[in-house]
């Protein structure tokens, strides 16, 4: 049997900018993971997985590809990277073979709602990494990215793949996306072996400092929200051609580029300045595209964070999900969490998951 995993992120600053290739983020991943155990079978494959309820999905191969006994399915992470990495590997030369994968996820409450931790990067990056074990093809760190966004593209072209570098390098990391729509062009021309083999401009992960004299403290409002319906909104034509957005783009990149600047120097206030900043620009796009990013309830956990001395700002697409509040090292956490607790707002005890293997 192989079992992989593949670790949780958060967002810390630089979202919706990070989706046009080039423009930086920072994100963190946390100790909270999705596992795939991959054990041979015989004639079909099989995905066990809560969230395809008490059947797996069943599939088989069509012309070297992969396809579910379901085809009235929405394309899906899992099989989509089934079918990426077995791409890759029959390009390679590797006969393929069948297999079931199991999967859980700590990414999700008992109640199977998501916390907005990055699940589809999650259970990505961990198919990708079990299923490449599988074919023996001893992938580096990037090309599992690679291979996981390209993946994920399928599935939603817009996704910036942050998430996806997150959890495969682990740690703080400063990210700028590559042009999804450029790859999902040569997807359709060329091998995977040779997209992944290339270089890809505007791609950009790097490591960030691990902030000493702060700590990252992560509150969940109970509501899963839905980042693909406000991405979508944002891609109409009109409104990426806008001056407000072109104004957003230049002010996020600033704001992330003077947070990445004062985690490297350990220059807390400076970091919790760019947190502020961060969030003021989210409000301000929610406001002028008419999104609903910052909910009461992440504006509950926010005003929580200043209250006691740091600064917190929703964490990814918001409507719901995460938000991060950062407070001095020195702190007493008691004082927000009980904030927290009189506004509904669950902690979650996560940590930072540790580096993982070099971004080249
Ligand atoms: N345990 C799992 N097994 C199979 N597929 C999963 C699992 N967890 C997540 N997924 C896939 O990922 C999708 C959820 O992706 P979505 O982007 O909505 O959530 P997320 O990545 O957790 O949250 P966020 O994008 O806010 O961080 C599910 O609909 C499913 O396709
Ligand atoms: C809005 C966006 O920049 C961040 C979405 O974050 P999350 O998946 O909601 O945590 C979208 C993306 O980066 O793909």
């Amino acid at each position: 049997m192989i079992r992989s995993q593949a670790a949780g992120k958060l967002f810390v600053a630089g979202e919706y900018a990070v989706v046009e290739p080039g423009n930086p983020s920072v994100l963190v991943a946390v100790d909270r993971f999705v596992s795939v155990e991959l054990t041979p079978s015989v004639d079909q494959g099989r995905i066990h997985s809560d969230q395809y309820g008490r059947q797996p999905l069943v599939w088989r191969r069509d012309a070297g590809r992969i396809v579910l006994e379901r085809q009235d399915r929405p394309a899906d992470y899992v099989p989509v990277a089934i079918d990426t990495v077995e791409r890759f590997a029959a390009e390679r030369g590797t006969s393929l073979s069948f297999y079931e994968l199991a999967i859980t996820s700590e990414l999700d409450d008992v109640n199977g709602r998501k916390f907005g931790l990055g699940s589809s990067a999650a259970v990505t990056v961990a198919t990708v990494r079990a299923v490449a074990e599988y074919y023996g093809l001893d992938l580096t760190p990037l090309e599992v990215f690679k291979l996981s966004l390209l993946a994920t593209i399928d599935v939603n072209p817009r996704a910036s793949g942050g998430d996806i570098a997150a959890s495969v390098f682990g740690g703080w990391i400063a990210y700028s996306a590559p042009d999804r729509e450029a790859l999902a062009a040569r997807l359709r021309t060329e091998s995977v072996a040779a997209i992944v083999g290339s270089d890809w401009p505007d791609l950009s992960v790097r490591r960030v400092s691990a902030p000493r004299s702060l700590r990252l403290v992560v509150g969940w409002t109970g509501e899963p929200a839905s980042t693909s319906r406000y991405v979508s909104e944002l891609s109409g034509r009109q409104w990426r051609q806008s001056a407000h957005y072109e104004r957003f783009l230049d002010a996020s990149g600033a704001c992330v580029s003077g947070l990445i600047a004062a985690l490297d120097a350990d220059d807390a206030p400076g970091a919790l300045r760019s947190i502020r900043t961060a969030r003021g620009l989210l409000s301000e796009l929610s406001t002028a595209a008419s999104l609903n990013i910052e909910t009461p309830e992440l504006a509950a956990l926010c005003r929580a964070a200043e209250a006691v001395g740091g600064a917190g700002k929703p964490s990814g697409a918001g409507g719901g999900d995460c938000g991060i509040a950062l407070l001095p090292a020195e702190a007493d956490l008691a004082p927000l969490l009980r904030r927290w607790e009189q506004e509904d707002i669950r902690h979650l005890a996560l940590q930072v998951h540790p580096p993982e293997g070099e971004p080249e």
